[in-house]
């Protein structure tokens, strides 16, 4: 997907919502479990229910890989169900010497149509660039995560004064482009934003951490939008799992709904 695409998609839906796929099969309603294939089943409700107020959608992929050959299978038949305007991330967290990441790009890119993945960065830029080489598909580089361990690596002060997170930020936005490359920044740092849009002000950050993760989507809006929103904010648990019973797509569709209208007010506020 171009990115003219993108913004022009999250100015009609007035949403920069992605939703994250990650369903694991011990977390899915009963009823669901007599179908030959309860993921997908799953996911299509959770689709129907909910394409109208997300530009985005994120299988994480361990939650399909986890089950082996009937993982892939669900999340093929998931990509395949996704509204073709819909952007989709392969949450992969992929990575390697240029070789093999030249494969794992064709994985994702090629054989299973993605329009992104995200990449580890830790391997440098020969392990990077070979996903750079898909045209109108998108890296999206690990920058500042959300977890806690974030501080075990990426906020390492470096000598010359920068955290090991600022460094490559600045370093492999050189590699790519804002319309091939977007950074992972967890919701959970938003207070960083502001000092993380000095070095990339035009390229799209996803970030997910709002939901269960407790991030706060006023204040990633407010210190993360930049002129064409340049957000793209993740919650998987807390939209997929609103409910455990039979009404959980029509719970998940009220959390989206939540979601998306508390970002219509953020986007005339911010943008
Ligand atoms: O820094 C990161 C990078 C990736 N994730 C992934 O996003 C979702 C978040 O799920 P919630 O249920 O909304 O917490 C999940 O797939 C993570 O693996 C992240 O949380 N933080």
């Amino acid at each position: 997907m171009k990115r003219e695409e993108l913004v022009k998609q999250i100015k009609s839906k007035e949403s920069y919502l992605c939703i994250g796929l990650d369903t694991d099969l011990k977390k899915i309603p009963a009823s669901l479990q007599k179908f030959e294939d309860p993921i997908f089943e799953f996911n299509k409700r959770i689709i129907d229910a909910t394409h109208e107020y997300c530009v985005a959608y994120k299988p994480n992929i361990a939650f399909y890989e986890a089950m082996g050959s009937k993982g892939w299978d669900s999340l093929e038949k998931t990509l395949e169900y996704i509204p073709k305007e819909i952007f989709t991330i392969a949450d992969a967290k992929r990575g390697d010497i240029g070789n093999t990441s030249g494969l794992y790009a064709r994985a994702f890119f090629d054989n299973m149509n993605f329009g992104s993945v995200t990449v580890a960065p830790y391997m440098g830029e020969d392990s990077v660039t070979p996903f750079l080489e898909f045209k109108d598909k998108w890296v999206i580089l690990l920058a500042l995560t959300s977890n806690s361990g974030s501080k075990d690596f990426q906020m390492m002060k470096l000598e010359n004064g920068q955290y090991l997170y600022q460094e490559v930020l600045e370093k492999s936005s050189k590699w790519g482009n804002a319309s091939n490359l977007m950074y992972v920044v967890g919701a959970t740092q938003a207070t960083l934003l502001k000092d993380i849009r000095k070095i990339i002000p035009d390229h799209f950050l996803l970030v997910p951490g709002v939901g269960a993760q407790g991030g706060s989507l006023e204040e990633v809006s407010q210190n993360g939008m930049n002129k064409d929103c340049g957000l793209l904010v993740n919650a998987s648990r807390s939209i997929i799992y609103a409910s455990s019973g039979d009404d959980f797509n029509t719970k998940a569709k009220e959390e989206a709904i939540k979601l998306r209208d508390e970002m219509k007010v953020y986007l005339s506020k911010y943008l």
